[in-house]
């Protein structure tokens, strides 16, 4: 297989067709409803919160809460529903998660969104937790991951989930690739490629976005939402908690699999990263939107789609021309 990754690939502009970039349309349906963007934020504390989740729901774009606050889903999605919003929450695959699934499903709770949420998602025990979600909540759209091989998108997709997520250990905080030596960490977009090859459902590319151009990469690759940790934490409304280091204000992000998030040092595949402070999380979302509609106009056409079809070289290391 031809591997690469994000910074190996640059598109090949097309004839644009608009006459304004505000004419490209970066709406995705994904699942039951339609977003402004394929963008989702990841699944962690220091990314996604309640707060943060309302905000999302109500402005139209995709959001999965994380699953660390476990006796505060249901209260979640009950919040959610009674605000006449979406709720989209993660789950595990230990024994109590089974519980938990069959306590919505008798509650008549039932979370437009559930996302399977483990590192090795190829695996018995995950292929038997989608079977028990379709069983007990079958409206539910099932996200299952995270998997990087095309292998382990049919077996998923088979067992009955909707979607799969894609990437392990491409993310910016991940060090499974470092203590395991396995992953797509450096081939990330490879992966991408191969899995959504192998798909007939949607899928997620998750982690290892570094710059607004790799979400239309992901999209050409075959990703149609694209999950992103670190471009997303430390704004204003970020949950990571805010430190002063030398007079300039960071924020924290860790891994969902780091020693802090685990409490605890054992099978540790995450650390923890400081970031400095940016703006306001609306800023991010619009500039990713407009880098959006300006790469579907290079793609030579004014939806999501165009972005899908075009050609592309491998320029290998090289789109930095010197300038870094
Ligand atoms: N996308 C990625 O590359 C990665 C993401 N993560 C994130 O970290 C969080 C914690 O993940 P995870 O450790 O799966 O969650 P859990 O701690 O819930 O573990 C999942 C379950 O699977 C078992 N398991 C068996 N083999 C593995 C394996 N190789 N890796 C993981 N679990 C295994 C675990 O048992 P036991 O603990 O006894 O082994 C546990 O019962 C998640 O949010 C996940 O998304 C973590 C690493 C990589
Ligand atoms: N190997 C690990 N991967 C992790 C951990 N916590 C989260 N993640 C994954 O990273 C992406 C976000 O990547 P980014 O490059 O956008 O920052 C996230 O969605 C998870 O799949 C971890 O502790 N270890």
């Amino acid at each position: 297989m031809e591997v690469f990754d994000f910074e190996d690939v640059q598109m090949i502009p097309n004839k644009s067709i608009v006459q304004s970039r505000s004419e490209c349309d970066t709406s995705i349906k994904f699942g039951p409803r339609e977003f402004k963007i394929p963008v989702v934020p990841a699944n962690m504390q220091t990314v996604m919160n309640e707060e943060l989740a309302v905000w999302f729901a109500e402005n139209d774009y995709f959001y999965i809460m994380h699953r660390f606050d476990e006796e505060g889903r249901i209260p979640f999605v009950k919040m959610m529903h009674e605000k006449g919003l979406f709720a989209s929450i993660s789950v595990g695959i230990k024994d109590y998660e089974y519980d938990f699934v069959r306590q919505l499903a008798e509650e008549k709770i039932v979370p437009e969104y559930i996302t399977i949420d483990v590192a090795h998602g190829h695996s018995e025990y995950v292929i038997d937790m989608i079977r028990f979600v379709k069983e007990y909540l079958p409206e539910t759209f099932l996200i299952a991951g995270n998997v990087g091989t095309p292998e382990a998108v049919r077996e998923l997709e088979n067992a009955g989930a909707d979607a799969t997520k894609v990437g392990v250990g491409p993310g910016r905080v991940c060090i499974t690739k470092l203590k395991t030596g396995f992953g797509t960490g450096g081939w990330q977009l490879a992966a991408v490629r191969a899995c959504a090859k192998a798909a007939t459902k949607p899928i997620i590319a998750d982690g290892g976005i570094r710059h607004n151009g790799d979400i239309a990469k992901a999209v050409r690759f075959g990703a149609s939402m694209v999950m992103i940790g670190s471009l997303f934490a430390a704004h204003e409304e970020s949950p990571g908690k805010s430190r002063e280091i030398d007079g300039k204000m960071y924020k924290e992000y860790f891994g969902s699999a780091s020693e802090h998030q685990k409490g605890e040092h054992k099978n540790v595949e995450g650390k923890i990263e400081m970031i400095r402070a940016r703006g306001k999380l609306i800023d991010t979302l619009v500039e990713m939107q407009q880098d959006l509609q300006s790469a579907i106009s290079y793609a030579g056409g004014n939806k999501l789609e165009a972005i899908r079809h075009v050609d592309y070289v491998l320029v290998r290391n090289t789109i930095y021309n010197g300038d870094r």
